[in-house]
């Protein structure tokens, strides 16, 4: 991915969220961790307050309006732990897209690679296992190690376990926030996911909407591919403002994301 070009993100102003409001079909799309869910020590701790989960709701069920989750967790993983039913879930970082009927699509040009992600799991599990507050997340198509937990001084060493184990398989390795993230290396990501779904639910129309909401360093593959590929795009980063990005606008923590969703729901009278 290239480095981000845009001037820094001008904080989310209400003339935007109107544009959101009167779109039809609006495809309305969130990633997880530090969007949806504020980020936890583990995972499986990662928590959707009970009020944003009852807002998404509210907003798949209004009329011309699309709910999808974009997420670095394996897709079920996602729909599990924002619990709803009705949306579409992008899971692995755009490599696998469920539909709110069960259909699982797999970006075909990952499907070769698949071995590989489990070998490197299997090269990695003794190094992850032997340093303590170390995760290793096996999300079959991409893995996560974490090390939000572990001694700071056990990291370089645990990364070049990584980076190894990733160059053995010809995967590769990118840095999210306290983990090391191996991924298949093709041109899939949460940009190229989103604008498939975005084509096939027909959100680029003359009155459509895509509006990705995100916070790490993937989410900048979908800024960057959505805003390039339509003006029926908008994005926000969630994040400081000293933060380099492709979005266009801004807000600070996911209590802002939440705000954002009770208010769309408002002006849409939902
Ligand atoms: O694209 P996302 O939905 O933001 O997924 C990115 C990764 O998120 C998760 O890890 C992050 O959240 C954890 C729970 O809050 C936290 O403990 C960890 O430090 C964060 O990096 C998830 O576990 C990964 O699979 C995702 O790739």
């Amino acid at each position: 991915m290239s480095a981000p070009t845009a001037a820094l993100a001008a904080a989310f102003g209400e003339h935007a969220l109107q544009r959101v409001a009167a779109a039809s079909p609006l495809l309305a799309l969130f990633d997880i961790d530090g969007t949806l869910a504020p980020l936890a020590p583990r995972p499986q701790d990662a928590r959707v307050p009970e009020d944003a989960r009852r807002a998404l709701a509210r907003l798949a069920a209004a009329p011309g309006v699309y709910v999808g989750l974009v997420t670095g967790r394996g897709a079920d993983d996602g729909a599990r732990l924002v619990g709803l039913p009705g949306l579409w879930v992008v899971g692995n970082h755009g490599v696998e897209t469920v539909d709110p009927d069960g259909t699982r699509h797999i970006a075909p040009e990952v499907l070769p690679f698949a071995e590989r992600v489990a070998r490197a799991a299997d090269a990695l599990a003794g190094p992850v296992a032997a340093v303590p507050g170390a995760l290793l997340e096996d999300k079959t198509w991409s893995l996560s190690v974490h090390w939000r937990l572990a001694d700071p001084a056990s990291v370089p060493a645990l990364a070049a376990a990584v980076h190894a184990a990733a160059a053995q398989e010809g995967l590769r390795v990118h840095e999210g926030k306290m983990i090391h993230e191996v991924k298949i290396d093709a041109e899939v990501d949460k940009g190229t996911a989103s604008l498939a779904l975005a084509r096939r639910l027909g959100a680029l129309g003359p009155e459509g909407l895509v509006l990705f909401i995100g916070d790490d360093r993937t989410d900048e593959d979908a800024f960057r591919r959505l805003r390039g590929a339509s003006a029926h795009a908008l994005t926000i980063r969630v994040g400081t403002a000293e933060q380099e990005t492709h979005a266009a606008w801004r807000v600070d923590a996911p209590t802002d994301v939440h705000a954002l969703l009770d208010r769309l729901l408002a002006l849409r009278g939902a």
